[in-house]
């Protein structure tokens, strides 16, 4: 008994000692109260504009899926382009929306808040008719941010290839495809685990982007990227004038005649009628070429719902017939196979999302009978079923059925690959599109070389401590029972 006490309170030692190392633990690594940055990037798009804050804790800026999408502010009015008639209200027309993050982001924060602008494929189109307008659009947007109370960084005309790659940068850091397991977990570190392609489908431009293995045989088309340690070599293209309004205009050109006023058209539904100005529809330089010199100034469209005659006549807008590399998608563009999954957005997801097909995996034969049901309702019946939709939106989807399958096929994409292809609107609260991986490229907020960090997460380093002093304790218990059995243990015995 006498030898027991000593051994005892050397028992109560130990555990108060594991205790107080626990949970010095646990108050040193709690992780510091949160320090959140904002980011805003307006996409200026050929069909309207959005404003995109992001908001992120400043401690984890280079950590991958740290960036939230908090708020997407859509501007009145159509896209910047549009304004090249009167320059000066295109920046007007932002303010309403940096009014609103004014009162979204925290005062304190105002100043250090970046904002950046790229301009799409709308004013890649009015570049090309008049630099000066365009210049002037641009001016005037750039007036406006300047005098928000934030950290204007630029307004510029993003690049086709920007807008692919910022896409996909977008889409695979929001789907955490760029880290994986921490390195000391990692059983295979050479592993290469996949990406997911991007499919953009824009007014005026649509993207393709994916990695590939194979050799891209034209330079404009190759993108090399290293990101969190891993080398990329990545296919884009993008297709200016075949976004889908755009595409739409063309594959009215290509039917104009000289002499009638009503074009019969199969891509909208039977009894839906538009006037189209022939002055506005060759204003585009995507239509310029086309222009009929004799066309009447205003046609009028009548809709005749036919699903395969639709099919025929928008195949007109696509040249299949030349390629000088060993495979093509159209147009004599360079495109290895298809390569793993995809993420499709925008106008492909808008689309699908309004044809109900995005919720679950469709085969592609489903989608092309949906697509062939609605292009034969007529138009009373569509405006009836989904009268809140705009009218410019509603009337166009049998055409932009059609339109999307046309171009997956050219693609490469058949029944069996189809079923790799996600229409997807937001990941995890944030929009699929270029603004985030835009704005992730500009912070440098994704490095090259995978980031030093702790091999364990707080809550593995706490969860660890207290396994291990639970089993310290454990292994006391045992010894004490082993060597110094207590009396009614050592009765028990005998
Ligand atoms: N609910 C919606 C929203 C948009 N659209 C259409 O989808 C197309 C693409 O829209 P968006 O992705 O917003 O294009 P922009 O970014 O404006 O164009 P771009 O990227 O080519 O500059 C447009 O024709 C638009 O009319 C649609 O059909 N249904
Ligand atoms: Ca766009």
């Amino acid at each position: 008994m006498e030898q027991e006490g000593p051994l005892f309170i050397l028992g109560v030692f130990f555990v108060l000692g594991i205790v107080a190392l626990t949970v010095v633990a646990v108050l040193q690594n709690k992780p510091l109260p949160e320090n959140l940055k904002y980011g805003i990037v307006l996409d200026a798009g050929s069909s309207h504009t959005s404003v995109y804050i992001y908001r992120w804790p400043a401690e984890k800026e280079n950590d991958t899926g740290v960036v939230q999408q908090v708020e997407e502010c859509k501007v009145e009015g159509n896209g910047i382009s549009s304004y090249h008639e009167k320059p000066v209200e295109a920046g007007l027309s932002l303010q309403a929306c940096m009014n609103k993050a004014r009162d979204i982001i925290p005062v304190s924060k105002h100043k250090e808040t970046p904002v950046y602008l790229g301009a799409t494929a709308g004013m890649r189109l009015l570049r090309l008719t008049n630099s000066r307008v365009a210049d002037e659009v641009l001016a005037s947007v750039e007036n406006t941010l300047r005098s928000s109370p934030f950290d204007f960084q630029g307004a510029r005309i993003i690049t086709g290839q920007e807008e692919g790659a910022y896409g996909w940068i977008t889409i695979n850091y929001l789907l955490g495809n760029f880290i994986h397991s921490s390195p000391w977990f990692n059983i295979m570190p050479n592993s290469k685990e996949g990406t997911s392609g991007a499919l953009d489908l824009g007014g005026a431009s649509t993207q393709i982007t994916f990695v590939s293995d194979e050799n891209i045989e034209s330079q404009d088309n190759s993108l090399r990227f290293r990101l969190y340690g891993k080398s990329y070599n990545v296919y884009t293209h993008s297709f200016l004038c075949y976004g889908k309004d755009q595409a739409l205009r063309l594959q009215l050109a290509n039917t104009m005649t000289g002499q009638n006023i009503t074009l019969l058209d199969p891509c909208f539904n039977s009894g839906y009628m538009r006037n189209v100005s022939t002055a506005d529809l060759y204003s585009s330089p995507c239509v310029s070429g086309l222009r009929i010199l004799t066309a009447p100034q205003t046609i009028q469209i009548q809709g005749t719902g036919n699903y395969q005659l639709c099919k025929n006549k928008v195949q007109t807008i696509f040249n299949v017939s030349h390629c000088s590399y060993s495979r093509c998608s159209f147009n004599g563009i360079f495109q290895p196979g298809l390569q793993g999954e995809f993420g499709a957005f925008s106008a492909f997801y808008f689309v699908m999302d309004f044809l109900k097909l995005t919720k679950e995996k469709v085969s592609l034969d489903s989608v092309k009978d949906t697509v062939e049901r609605h292009c034969s309702k007529p138009w009373a019946e569509v405006k009836r079923e989904s009268g809140r939709i705009k009218e410019k939106y509603l009337s166009e989807y049998c055409f932009s059925g059609v339109y999307i399958l046309s171009l997956l096929d050219l693609y490469g994409f058949n029944s069996s690959s189809w079923e790799d292809i996600t229409f997807l609107g937001k990941i995890h609260g944030s929009d699929a599109g270029w603004t985030l991986g835009y704005m992730l490229n500009l912070t440098n907020m994704i490095p090259a070389e995978l980031p030093p960090s702790p091999p364990l997460s707080h809550g593995g380093y706490v969860g660890l401590m207290v396994f291990f002093s639970v089993f310290l304790l454990f292994i006391l218990l045992t010894c004490w029972l082993t060597f110094r059995k207590p009396k009614c243990l050592q009765k028990g015995i005998i």
